[in-house]
């Protein structure tokens, strides 16, 4: 049968980039969005964006929500301080194979835990699965109406302190209304918008950061 998107991009990178080497990684993924095939990696424009939050909150404890192939998880993972892990979640099992593979290729296996499965399911097992206590950095980009459910299970777990940054990819394209809504009407939340691009697009998407006020 022909091979999926996510294989042929996972092909792209074997091929292309230096194994070992993140940012030959993430280079080669976006040529190819750019150039071959779109796909829908949180992309260069919008994961300059990210790469600045992650640096700026240098999370002890990282989450990320939807893995697909894993270009954001190797962009998080690349920045992360010696010792710290970041829990990715994916919920498709093809998606998380080539993820696997993607971020074996860029050496980064040992900063990265990622678990297949449901975000609802999953989130309330973080403490006894990984003894997480708390959350310093959420990277939503999984299904566009689980950012809301997910986001008030995480409240309820406990998962979130004062301070705990949330950062939301697609908040206008796909769009994310319900938790836009949330995030920037609840007391509990100081909300800012980065208006961008919808990766390797010239239609307008942006990324919301909130930081949890306890
Ligand atoms: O659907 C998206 N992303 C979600 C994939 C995913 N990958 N994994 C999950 C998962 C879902 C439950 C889960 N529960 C636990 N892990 C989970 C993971 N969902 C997405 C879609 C677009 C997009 C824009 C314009 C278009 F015309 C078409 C498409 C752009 C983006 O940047 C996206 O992130
Ligand atoms: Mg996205």
């Amino acid at each position: 049968t022909r091979s999926t998107r996510p294989q042929r991009l996972l092909r792209a990178v074997q091929k292309k980039a230096i194994k070992g080497d993140p940012q030959s990684v993430i280079s080669t993924i976006d040529y190819f969005c750019r150039h071959s095939e779109w796909a829908m990696n949180v992309g260069d424009e919008k994961g300059a964006i990210l790469d600045s939050v992650v640096c700026e909150v240098s999370p002890s404890t990282a989450l990320e929500l939807g893995t697909y192939c894993g270009y954001s998880t190797v962009r998080i993972a690349r920045l992360l301080p010696p010792g710290t892990k970041l829990i990715t979640l994916e919920f498709n099992p093809d998606y998380a194979a080539v993820a696997r593979q993607i971020i074996e290729y860029s050496g980064l296996q040992d900063k990265i835990c990622l678990v297949e499965g449901a975000s609802g399911d999953l989130i309330p097992k973080m403490q006894e699965l990984f003894g997480i206590k708390t959350f310093d950095f959420v990277f939503l980009d999984h299904w566009k109406d689980r950012y809301l459910p997910d986001t008030k299970l995480l409240e309820e777990c406990q998962l979130l302190r004062k301070g705990s940054i949330l950062l939301a990819d697609n908040v206008i394209c796909p769009g994310t209304p319900d938790y836009l809504e949330y995030v920037r009407n609840s007391p509990r939340y100081e909300s800012k918008y980065f208006k961008s691009h919808l990766e390797y697009t010239k239609v307008e998407d942006g990324l919301e950061k909130s930081v949890f006020l306890g």
